[in-house]
């Protein structure tokens, strides 16, 4: 199966129970993982270890315990070379605010190694492929937070790297300008075949933008793989009813008639998605086979009840997020 801006089966990055413990805290515990070619979104609540990590694939930070390598280096021996190969797009506001955006992404590039004149036509094409314009000769203390990301962006192109590693692109920035973000960072790699490595705490922006994700919770691994596995159509049927005078409760009534013909029901109420929408009345029906819908209509039928709606549901990389992060509180508490 041949794809056009990735190689198969190449490792980008690959971690062996890799830990990072501080005196008060283990950021990363054993995390083992292999990220391949493509855009990889790195998920995880604030204090997860997302940060942690990236230093430690820099070789910025050296680990506690275990082993990475990025590109085939090792990260405790070779982080000069990865960062030569590697762009890095860092969390918290860097820039200087007195020079300009061209100044600066032509020292960043003079810094990773290029001669003069092929800094200065690198800035030119990067910053113009982040959206920055005539803007780039003013100073940056006067932009806005989008301009700023922008060129924290185009510093981590601008000695073409072979993987980006981009923490926290979008934090700060509105819904357009999010969207602009997520498009820029896809573009990265269809247009350039750059990999990239894009952490947030935001989930639906990763299923938007990424081909993998990797999901760690207390520096721990939760789960890693293809985002179309986690999006995928789960056998799952959310069921919403009216009540009638012979059941006031109609979701009850049918959830009894529906477990009695075999199928595994719950009230839909205990998700965030239904609950927000304040309805007792759904239920989430497993299917089992294409006879499932048969019985819930013939079932509401049976009963009497107005059936208001029946769709498949998909299953989202929120909910994984936040089952485990229940569990988390759970064990906390
Ligand atoms: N230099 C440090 N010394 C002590 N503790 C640290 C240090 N750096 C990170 N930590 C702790 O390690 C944990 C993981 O932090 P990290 O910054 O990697 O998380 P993160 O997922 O990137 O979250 P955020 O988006 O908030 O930065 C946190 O509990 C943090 O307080």
């Amino acid at each position: 199966m041949a794809r056009t801006t990735t190689v198969e089966g190449v490792t980008v990055i690959a971690t062996e129970s890799l830990s990072k413990r501080f005196p008060r805290v283990t950021a990363l515990d054993r995390l083992s993982v292999d990220i391949t070619p493509g855009v990889t979104g790195l998920v995880g609540a604030n204090g997860a270890g997302k940060s942690t990590l990236i230093k430690i694939l820099l070789g910025l930070s050296p680990a506690t315990e275990g082993r990475a390598t990025v590109l085939g280096l090792d990260v405790a021996t070779e982080g000069a070379a990865i960062r030569e190969r590697v762009g890095y797009m860092p969390e918290h506001d860097c820039l200087p605010p007195d020079v300009s955006a061209t100044e600066f992404v032509v020292h960043m590039a003079r810094m990773s190694g290029l001669p003069v004149t092929a800094a200065r036509e690198r800035t030119a094409d990067t910053l113009r492929h982040v959206g920055l314009y005539e803007e780039r000769y003013r100073p940056m203390g006067g932009y806005s937070t989008g301009m700023k990301q922008r060129v924290k962006l185009a510093q981590a192109l601008v000695h073409d790297p072979r993987l980006v590693l981009l923490d926290e692109p979008t934090n700060g920035l509105d819904p357009v300008g999010r969207d602009e973000m997520l498009g820029l960072i896809r573009r990265i790699h269809t247009d350039f075949g750059i990999s990239v490595l894009v952490t947030s705490h935001l989930l639906g922006e990763l299923e938007r933008t990424c081909d993998h994700v990797v999901v760690i919770d207390g520096g721990k691994l939760l789960r890693s793989s293809s985002t179309s596995d986690f999006t995928q159509a789960t056998a799952s049927l959310a069921v919403e009813v009216t009540d009638s005078d012979d059941h006031p409760d109609g979701a009850a009534a049918l959830a009894t008639a529906l477990t009695a013909a075999g199928l595994t029901v719950q009230p839909a109420g205990r998700t965030a998605e239904f609950a927000a929408a304040g309805s007792g009345h759904v239920l989430l029906v497993d299917v089992t086979g294409d006879d499932t819908y048969d019985t819930v209509r013939d079932a509401v039928a049976g009963l009497g009840l107005g059936l208001v709606r029946m769709e498949q549901r998909r299953h989202r990389i929120a909910e994984v997020f936040q089952s485990a992060h229940e569990r988390g509180s759970a064990h906390a508490a």
